[in-house]
């Protein structure tokens, strides 16, 4: 090896490594979708976002979407296929989220992590809500003819 190539390498930054996320849009019948707060304790704690969390080695997305949504909320979701693959670069994680849409799931809602729920329609009235959230809340106005303002969910 070259010194050239020594101190390329040796002044390279270290790859970041991708977080890789389950998230529900679980929808209610009449077009409402879940949110919820990050609970105590986590980065961007107290955030809305979707319910959802990290996939664990040798689960698949709807596995370790199924196993967060018991965990966090108590409900156990039927079918999720991934809907969007999208990323964000937070400064504490790279995060690669797979979302899902949900529309059947049995069992009442319990919030098992100090987390408040809310079933919200479009435009959304919470705020603020996690920036890595935004491509899917685009994807979702789009899809209902309205327009989306990220402006409109900062703090
Ligand atoms: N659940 C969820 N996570 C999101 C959304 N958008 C988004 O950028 N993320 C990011 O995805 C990551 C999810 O990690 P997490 O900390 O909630 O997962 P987890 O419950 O498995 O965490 P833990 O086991 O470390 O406590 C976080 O970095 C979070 O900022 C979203 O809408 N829902």
């Amino acid at each position: 090896m070259s010194d050239a190539t020594s101190v390329t390498t040796a002044s390279a930054a270290p790859a970041r490594t991708h977080t890789e996320v389950a998230v529900g849009v679980l929808l209610r019948a009449d077009g409402a979708m879940l949110l919820s707060t990050r609970p105590p304790g986590k980065a961007y704690e107290g955030y809305w976002e979707f319910p959802g969390g990290k996939i664990e080695t040798g689960e698949t997305v709807e596995q370790a979407l199924r196993r967060e949504l018991i965990e966090e909320l108590g409900v156990t979701i039927g079918p999720a296929q991934v809907w969007k693959v999208t990323e964000h670069d937070y400064p504490h994680a790279l995060v690669r989220l797979h979302w899902c849409k949900v529309t059947e799931w049995s069992g009442e809602f319990e919030m098992r992590e100090g987390q408040i729920m809310a079933w919200q329609q479009l435009p959304l009235q919470v705020r603020p809500v996690l920036p890595g959230a935004y491509p899917v809340l685009q994807w979702l106005a789009e899809e209902r003819g309205q327009t989306f303002d990220p402006e409109s969910l900062l703090e």
